[in-house]
């Protein structure tokens, strides 16, 4: 489409719109202010760049072999700049401590924010806020499936320390960037098969945990949040860092609790928790990825869960406690492409929610006129909004459609071919 193409149907929409009572500035304005944290991660397969090389482990998998994945940091981070001039919008950036950019062999007790000035300095240029997350995998301390929940009182520590450490870092974050780094700490700890012990482990992760977090941090630079999880490779009879547990937990100590949509049971959807969970934590952080049959960690797709908890997000007003990321590796593709695709994603499930007619439809409902509420949600459906979607794209300076494709292809030939 040509940029008269997309102005000409941006016009006809937003009379659409109107006529319904939905403003597309105001949608528009909304959706350029609301960052989508694109996670580092999916730019070289959760390896990272300790000098210290390991395997992912964790119960987590990276499958695919595509070529051209970044080998350093100053490579992930020119991947992500080509992703940010395809991608419209506010972005952030989340880093996991593995992600060290760093002459020096630190082990993960002792990292420090000097070991993170590049991404700074880099965030900065790019005027973006930075999110961070302790790295409690892929270490010979992790091998025998627990960290901060592991029976060993050192090994505990060991984590412990790390997340004290993690935290020094967020909080340089915040300070540096102006902008709350949301910390979220996930942990693989779990059992194969039915542990005959179930409470212990979760005990020493509660205690592990008040120890980690206990030093106060101004909010205004750092936020705690923590990631439940049903079940990992490996780790599929048992997770000590269940839902109930967590959930608990951040109601109880007021952390964020982050909610990933791969990580529950299969058709138990995380749309349907925003709202109960809105009524006890203060701050949500969302890892927004696709499952399929299991944690698979999929690229966003435009599908009805994404769609519906946009929805939840606009309809009950929870933007601004918010924190949107993104959590896919898959290593089958380009990936840039995939931090294209999947953001992109997310930014139309958004602004499809943004340009709902909400008042209308909650009216509706609370008139008990299902059948106007049935009927206004799924008009909304093919209401012009990808019209709407076309001209952000122009008035953001990224390519309309699938144009940016062209874009990946050429930086595949000219940089990628060449790792
Ligand atoms: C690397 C991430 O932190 C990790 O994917 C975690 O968020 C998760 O979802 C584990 O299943
Ligand atoms: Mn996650």
């Amino acid at each position: 489409m040509n940029k008269d193409q997309v102005l000409a149907a941006y016009e006809q929409a937003k009379e659409v719109f109107k006529q319904q009572g939905v403003d597309t500035e105001q949608a528009l304005a909304q959706l350029a202010k609301t960052p989508i944290s694109m996670h580092c991660w999916q730019g070289d397969d959760v390896k990272g760049f300790e000098i210290a090389q390991r395997e992912l482990s964790g119960g987590i998998q990276a499958t695919g072999n595509y070529p051209g994945k970044a080998r350093t940091a100053v490579e992930l981070r020119a991947d992500m700049e080509k992703a940010f001039s395809l991608i419209p919008g506010a972005k952030r950036v989340n880093l996991h401590a593995i992600y060290i950019d760093s002459e020096e062999d630190v082990d993960r007790d002792k990292i420090e924010p000097r070991h993170f000035e590049r991404w700074v300095t880099w965030a900065k240029e790019q005027g973006i806020g930075l999110d961070f997350n302790p790295s409690l995998f892929s270490h010979e301390k992790s091998d025998d499936g627990f960290t901060l929940s592991h029976p060993d009182a050192e090994i505990r520590q060991f984590w412990i320390d790390h997340v004290k450490a993690s935290r020094k870092v967020s909080e340089y974050f915040g300070r540096e960037l102006g902008t709350p780094s949301y910390m979220n700490i996930w942990i693989p700890d779990g059992m194969k098969d039915q542990p005959a012990d179930r409470l212990s482990p979760r005990k020493r992760l509660q205690e592990s945990l008040d120890e980690a977090i206990s030093e106060k941090i101004d909010t205004k630079y750092h936020i705690d949040a923590v990631e439940c999880k049903l079940f990992g490779i490996g780790a599929e009879a048992y997770t000590v860092g269940s839902n109930e547990f967590y959930l608990s937990y951040a109601a109880t100590r007021g952390t964020a609790l982050c909610l990933d949509a791969g990580h529950f049971h299969p058709t138990e959807v995380i749309s349907d928790k925003i709202s109960t969970c809105s009524l006890y934590i203060e701050n949500m952080q969302l890892h927004v990825t696709r499952p399929m049959r299991w944690d698979s960690d999929h690229i966003v797709s435009f599908d009805d869960e994404t769609q519906a908890i946009m929805r939840e997000i606009v309809r009950n007003e929870l933007l601004d406690r918010m924190s949107i990321g993104l959590d896919f590796f898959d290593a089958s593709v380009n990936r840039i492409a995939a931090w294209v695709i999947g953001t992109r994603n997310a930014q139309k499930a958004l602004l499809k929610a943004l340009l709902e007619p909400v008042a209308k439809i909650k009216a509706a409902e609370q008139e008990f006129d299902y059948t106007s509420r049935l009927a206004l949600m799924e008009e909304a459906h093919s209401q012009p909004w990808a019209a709407v979607w076309d001209y952000f794209c122009l008035q953001q300076n990224t390519p309309v459609g699938p144009d940016w494709l062209e874009d990946v292809k050429a930086y595949e030939k000219e940089v990628l071919a060449q790792r």
